[in-house]
């Protein structure tokens, strides 16, 4: 099956609704329609400038796709700060990020709380960006792959085989985020295959083949190239670099650059 690859920008909490507009408008300006037909390109701005970004792309019918960074595992109500599925889904919001490792850490969200958040995103026709990755000491110790194919067990709880199919994966190893500790091409072909061998063994071969599984961790362009070149690869999940449209426009070329 053909996987579209993906390229998705976490701003992460960066840019203000201003600076998202002017971001935007310059990936708009240099991407062109071939790129667009070659990889799908994502924005995952802070919920504040989500509204600002739904205006451009309906009003310059733009092909940028765009998400949220979280959402609330309940659908409406007294949460004090939370932001429900729904009210993204009426943003006009494809994806949304859940169990990114910021979110596991400082807000101590566990495999439970991602798979409520999972099963809300669904709810809302969102597409969940699934994040999963070990520490430095889970890795030093060897359990990487089982760490992040555990994430992935947690997350997809009664999680049904046509909604598991749509997912997102991410492997976004903590000790690599933002630290300019990229994995290696083979390190991440180890974590992402893994994953999709998980997913063949809980639903079935047409699911594992359908999943897009991106990898995360000081992605820039000049180590793009070999990540994507790895055969269960399909994108990358992009935090500091994607804050530089050009350096964006550069990893959405990434069969451009060098590996
Ligand atoms: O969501 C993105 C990741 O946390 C990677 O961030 P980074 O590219 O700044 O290392």
């Amino acid at each position: 099956m053909e996987r579209k690859p993906l390229i998705a920008g976490n701003w992460k909490m960066n840019l203000n609704h201003l600076e998202a507009i002017a971001t935007v408008q310059k990936l708009a300006f240099a991407l062109n329609d071939k790129d667009f037909d070659r990889v799908e390109v994502a924005v995952l701005p802070p919920y504040t400038d989500l509204r600002s970004v739904q205006t451009l792309v309906d009003g310059d019918k733009l092909r940028i796709v765009y998400g949220a960074q979280d959402l609330s595992a309940f659908d409406g109500g007294a949460y004090t700060g939370e932001v429900s599925g729904a009210m993204l889904a009426k943003l006009g919001c494809t994806f949304v990020t859940i169990g990114h490792s910021e979110r596991r850490q400082y807000h101590r969200e566990d495999d439970a709380l991602v798979n409520a958040k999972v099963r809300a995103a669904y709810r809302h026709s969102l597409t969940p960006i699934l994040c999963v990755g070990e520490g430095l000491e889970v890795r030093q110790a060897g359990g990487h792959v089982a760490h992040s194919v555990a994430q992935l067990d947690g997350a997809l709880r009664e999680v049904p085989a046509e909604q598991a199919a749509s997912i997102v994966l991410a492997y976004e190893p903590v000790w690599a985020i933002g630290t300019g500790e990229v994995a290696t091409p083979a390190d991440a072909q180890e974590v992402c295959g893994a994953l999709r061998a998980r997913l063949a063994e809980l639903y079935d071969g047409e699911v594992a083949a359908a999943v897009r599984i991106l990898y995360g961790g000081s992605v820039k362009s000049d180590n793009i190239a070999g990540i994507m070149a790895q055969p269960d690869v399909d994108g990358a999940l992009v935090g500091g670099a994607s804050l530089d449209p050009g350096e964006f426009v550069k990893l959405c070329r990434f069969s451009e650059m060098s590996g």
